[in-house]
């Protein structure tokens, strides 16, 4: 039996995703992905990149030859202006992850890659959007989704998602990280194939608190988690000063969780920007996105690198088979 497809968003049409679905065409992935998008605009950028591109319409005569991509149309209110976007399509860019997270749990989609949202655009609409994260999470029931970036052997995940830094210690409770750490060991396990994954667990203030002189967080809240989570057979440490759980000093780890999304990110894309991988776990289903937002300035350019894009699929296929 054929595997079913993943669907790929485009994100904003104002930005590079639609480059990015351009360039996918181009690889031998394309048979295996439907992309939900607006064709003009891929056959548009498509042009202004100089790659050949043909579309087949999900649903009508199947798509053959070479850069092909099966296509879910969406008919955007504004045509798209690159570099500026419009809050009049954040409706429909929304509606759009909707019929993909529903083709996944039908069994339509193996699973979801998004293109970068530019998350400004979608309140300026009216609309609550802190990220995919949250909001796959709302459609799909998911008490507590986990951001996982993986570059290489270097897993990142957040304790915290997009939140003001103000809010993060408060947010940050001792039933919260504890449910947060299980999703990721379990999903280490389960999505990753670790059977017994090593977790390192930052500390939220510098020096994870300095004993209490330079904040109480990592002592009183972090500090009993951690223990619990030992008690439970987990192998877990922390929490360790931020500034060198990622460095040898920190020790193997499958993994690192970070408190607030700028403690581990720019360790993250220090280190592998353009091929890196964001995974949401906790979700039923199978979800990967690009390391990088949508690049307003390089929207049909062709200097938009795809390898982020590239690296989602591939980690999207191999979960889901
Ligand atoms: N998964 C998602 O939907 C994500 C969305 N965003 C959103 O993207 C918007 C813009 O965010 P920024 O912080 O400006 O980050 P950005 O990643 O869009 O841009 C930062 C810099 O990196 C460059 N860059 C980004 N992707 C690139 C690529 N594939 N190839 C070459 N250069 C690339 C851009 O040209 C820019 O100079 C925001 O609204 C943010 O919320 C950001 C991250 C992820
Ligand atoms: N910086 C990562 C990021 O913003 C990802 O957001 P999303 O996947 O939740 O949309």
């Amino acid at each position: 039996m054929t595997a079913a497809p993943l669907a790929v968003t485009a994100g904003e049409p104002a930005g590079i995703g639609p480059d990015l679905c351009v360039a996918l065409a181009q690889t031998p992935f394309a048979s295996k992905l439907v992309v939900i998008a607006d064709p003009a605009l891929l056959a548009e950028r498509a042009r202004m990149m100089h790659l050949p591109l043909s579309i087949a319409i999900a649903g009508e005569a199947a798509g053959s030859g070479d850069a092909c991509l099966t296509v879910v149309p969406q008919s955007l209110p504004n045509p798209a202006a690159r570099g500026t976007p419009d809050p009049a399509n954040a409706r429909t860019l929304l509606a759009g992850l909707r019929t993909a997270v529903e083709g996944c749990q039908s069994g339509r989609y193996s699973g979801l890659v998004t293109g970068p949202l530019q998350k400004s655009v979608i309140n300026d609409a009216g609309i609550p959007f802190s990220g995919h994260t949250e909001y796959l999470a709302e459609l799909t029931n998911t008490p507590m989704p986990v951001m996982l970036l993986v570059a290489d052997k270097l897993r990142v995940a957040l304790a915290s998602t997009h939140m003001p830094l103000s809010q993060v210690p408060a947010y940050i409770t001792g039933e919260r990280l504890l449910a947060v750490i299980r999703v990721l060991h379990k999903d280490l396990q389960t999505r990753f194939q670790i059977a017994n994954p090593e977790i390192v667990v930052c500390g939220l203030n510098p020096h994870a608190g300095e004993g209490g002189h330079l904040g109480h967080e990592d002592r009183d809240v972090i500090l009993p988690v951690v223990q619990h989570c030992q008690t439970d057979g987990m192998n877990i440490r922390g929490p360790l000063p931020a500034d060198t759980a990622f460095t040898p000093a920190g020790g193997h780890a499958d993994a690192v969780l970070a408190m607030f999304h700028d403690q581990g990110l720019p360790v993250l894309k220090y280190a592998g920007f353009g091929h890196a991988v964001n995974v949401t776990l906790g979700l039923p289903i199978v979800r990967t996105s690009v390391d990088h937002g949508t690049a307003l300035d390089l929207a049909g350019s062709g200097r938009a690198d795809p390898g982020s894009m590239l690296a989602a699929v591939e980690l999207a296929l191999h979960m889901a088979c």
